[in-house]
């Protein structure tokens, strides 16, 4: 074997990182193994040339280097068993279930090196915002691989495992946030007359580029806004109208709601959420 990694589970999240990883050549796709219950993931794999199979034990056999675990919250207990029926190659496993905690995970995998990661999609085009938790058996070089794997696809940041969540409610999901965005303000230039692919094309654009601007500059977003907004020009109309919708207040609501789905679904107590982390 030599660094081959494994997935266990084909799906959206673990096609999109094994994309990114292998167009940056940090493997090649014969060094990539699949597991999944589900035949057109298999054949998806494939279709990639990776190495697929219904059998997460024989995918663990052939991972060296890291096991991505990569199923639905509940469907993890049941793919920890099968690691834990496989022989230990030394692979690192990386949970990047929403919520679920290294506790769980730990006790799941017992003596195993265990990492949480909370990816999102856009490693596929090399762009992700992940962050990551390492469990208590794991050493500096588990924190390397990781990150290594991680960057290769976009930026990594480890955090205190309690702020995962957080990372979910806001990177995780946040995509689907912006997407919805892009959609949006794509409406908006079709319901002000402009063909929809055109609106499509500068709605995402303007996205990417306010993006880079936020990161290239450093400067505060609100200082990036203001220099966008001529006193009674057309933006300060748009930005009164967003405000007026509340915007501002259903983007914080989206990442809390997010945030406090991903506690419950890693098993804390509404009550714990409220009265602990105040959401
Ligand atoms: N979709 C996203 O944007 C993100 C998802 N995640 C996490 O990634 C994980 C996977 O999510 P998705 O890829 O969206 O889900 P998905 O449903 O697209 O993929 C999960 C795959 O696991 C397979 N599967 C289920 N049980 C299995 C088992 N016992 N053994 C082998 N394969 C099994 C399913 O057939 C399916 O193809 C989830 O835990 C989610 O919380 C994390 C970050 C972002
Ligand atoms: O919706 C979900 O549960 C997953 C986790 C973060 C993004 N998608």
């Amino acid at each position: 074997m030599a660094n081959n990694v494994g997935f266990i589970g084909y799906g959206m999240m673990a096609s999109s990182l094994v994309g990114g990883i292998v167009a940056k050549k940090i493997r090649t796709p014969d060094q990539i193994y699949c597991s999944d219950v589900y035949p057109p993931a298999r054949d998806a794999a494939i279709k990639e040339g990776y190495n697929a199979t219904d059998c997460n034990a024989f995918v663990c056999n052939h991972s060296d280097s890291v096991i991505f675990l990569a199923v639905k919250p509940n469907c993890v207990h049941d793919a920890c068993l099968d690691i834990m029926k496989a022989k230990d190659g030394g692979a690192v496993i990386v949970s990047i279930a929403a919520g679920v905690t290294l506790e769980t995970l730990e006790k799941a995998l017992p003596g195993r090196r265990v990492v949480r990661v909370m990816p999102n999609t856009p490693c596929l085009v090399g762009e992700a915002a992940s962050g990551f938790s390492l469990g208590t058996n794991c050493t500096d070089d588990d924190r390397i691989l990781v990150k290594t794997l991680l960057d290769a696809v976009g930026v990594s940041m480890e955090v205190n495992e309690n702020l995962l969540n957080a990372v979910t409610g806001l990177s995780g999901s946040g995509p689907a946030y912006v997407f919805q965005f892009i959609e949006a303000l794509s409406d908006g230039g079709v319901r002000a007359g402009l063909p929809r692919n055109v609106a499509t094309m500068l709605a995402a654009q303007t996205v990417k580029g306010a993006a880079e601007m936020v990161l290239k500059t450093g400067k505060h977003p609100g200082e990036l806004k203001d220099n966008v907004t001529s006193p009674g020009g057309t933006t300060i109309a748009g930005v009164e109208a967003l405000e007026r919708g509340g915007f501002r207040a259903a983007t914080i609501a989206a990442v809390t709601s997010a945030t406090k789905r991903s506690m419950q679904l890693g098993g804390t107590s509404d009550e714990v959420i409220h009265n602990k982390y105040g959401l």
